[in-house]
């Protein structure tokens, strides 16, 4: 059972984090796929930060060296495309600037299995994939694919996700009912959100980019960074769901309270264990 003091630790964490990303407005990269372009963009914009979709390889050795963050998602990954990830992701580590990557419906092919372990070989901060991505890649085996979409609860993973932290060094998010964030070693679930977040796509997606300027602004705690990330965009998604219909107002209502999120809400409604 959490303390009171250590609840109102973590909720302060995350008003700060967000405090900062709005005050810092951070140049985060984003090489994502074409489904998730314009709902992580505008989720980085609703949060404060600054979005960039540049992924044209030519465009990388000039424009990286410049951005506080990146995020990399394989959603729509083709053969041409994989050149440019990798030469983004080799500035960013090279230059010490955080990077995010996403690990997008992994199991699809052995083509994407294979592309997303040798990124992985290029150091991301944070690895942010739902139950059955991060199973996959624990295990470098594609698993039965569901495509884009979960066919297992974030707690089957947490398992995974330590073992995939500890051999990648990276911080390892896996998003789901309870989202989960380990380095390995301490576990802390993130119990914000909504279930219709889930039938609106791209919204794991917007989360690795949210991640992305949360990192810009606190790299040197990558974990705490990213719990913050994650309670952020639950609370916009019960916010949006109280003003929602259905999916596609709460996509809408979803940004706008994200946009508008404001102390007394975030310290009220953050909702973060120790689970490990
Ligand atoms: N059952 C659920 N209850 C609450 N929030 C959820 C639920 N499922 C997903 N979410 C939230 O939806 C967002 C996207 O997560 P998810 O659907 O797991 O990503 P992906 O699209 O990559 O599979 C996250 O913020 C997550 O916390
Ligand atoms: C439907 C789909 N197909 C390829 S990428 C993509 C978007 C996936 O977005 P998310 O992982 O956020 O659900
Ligand atoms: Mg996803």
């Amino acid at each position: 059972m959490e303390s009171k003091s250590e609840q109102n630790e973590w909720s302060s964490g995350v008003w700060a984090h967000l405090t900062d990303v709005r005050r810092r407005s951070p140049l985060v990269q984003c090489i994502t796929n074409f489904v998730s372009m314009d709902l992580v963009a505008n989720t980085l914009l609703s949060a404060g930060a600054s979005p960039a979709m540049v992924h044209s390889v030519v465009e990388i050795p000039d424009f990286t060296p410049h951005i506080h963050a990146l995020c990399i998602n394989v959603g729509t990954l083709t053969p041409e495309w994989l050149p440019s990830m990798k030469a983004a992701a080799e500035v960013a580590s090279q230059l010490g600037k955080p990077w995010v990557f996403d690990p997008a419906a992994v199991s699809c092919s052995g083509f994407r299995l294979k592309s997303c372990l040798e990124l992985i070989g290029l150091k991301p901060t944070v690895i942010k994939g739902n139950g059955s991505e991060i199973i996959a890649l624990s295990s470098a085996s594609p698993g039965q694919t569901k495509g884009a979409d979960s066919s297992h609860e974030s707690t089957d993973a947490i398992e995974a996700a330590k073992s995939l932290a500890l051999s990648s060094g990276a911080v390892v998010a896996v998003s789901g009912a309870v989202d989960i964030v380990t380095d390995g070693n301490e576990v802390i679930g993130v119990h914000n959100g909504t279930k219709m977040m889930q039938k609106i796509t791209a919204t794991g997606c917007s989360l690795a980019g949210l991640i992305a300027a949360f990192l810009a602004i606190d790299s040197s705690r990558p974990l705490e960074a990213t719990v913050s990330a994650m309670s952020v965009f639950g609370i916009a998604g019960e916010l949006g769901e109280a003003m929602a219909n259905g999916p596609a107002s709460l996509r809408m209502h979803l940004i706008d309270s994200l946009y508008g999120l404001d102390e007394t809400t975030v310290l009220s409604r953050v909702n973060i264990t120790r689970l490990g």
